[in-house]
């Protein structure tokens, strides 16, 4: 059992700054288009071009259930909500930018992690 709370602990500690830089992305003034998951209904398209829908919601929710086995594990799901927008929308349209200008908060904030 030791061992089972050593790693947890490490775990809490290690999501804890993910879950700080989570509620900064969700109160960006960007975030909007990712906040939760694309309509299917209202974008028909979506399911068929978007192989692994990502959003915010989904990601506090798997945070919150302890889904995350490691921090990298969070990254990969943050930039998929990036890559995503990038597959679906057109750079200079009102998504496509707001993508961009998250995806560049979202990797500033994730150096700073990395490097502290
Ligand atoms: C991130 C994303 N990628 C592709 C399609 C949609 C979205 N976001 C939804 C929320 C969205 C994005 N834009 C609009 C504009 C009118 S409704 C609506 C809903």
């Amino acid at each position: 059992a030791a061992k089972k709370d050593k790693v947890s602990k490490k775990l809490i500690k290690e999501l804890a700054p993910c879950k700080a830089i989570l509620e900064d992305l969700e109160c960006h003034d960007d975030a909007w288009p990712f906040l939760l998951p694309v309509n299917t209904k209202q974008f028909p398209t979506y399911k068929k071009i978007i192989k692994c829908p990502m959003d915010l919601s989904t990601i506090k929710k798997r945070l919150q259930d302890m889904y995350y086995k490691s921090r990298e594990e969070f990254c990969t799901d943050v930039r998929q909500i990036f890559n995503n927008c990038e597959t679906f929308n057109e750079d200079d349209s009102p998504v496509g930018k707001a993508g961009h200008c998250m995806r560049q908060f979202f990797e500033a904030r994730w150096n700073d992690l990395c490097t502290s």
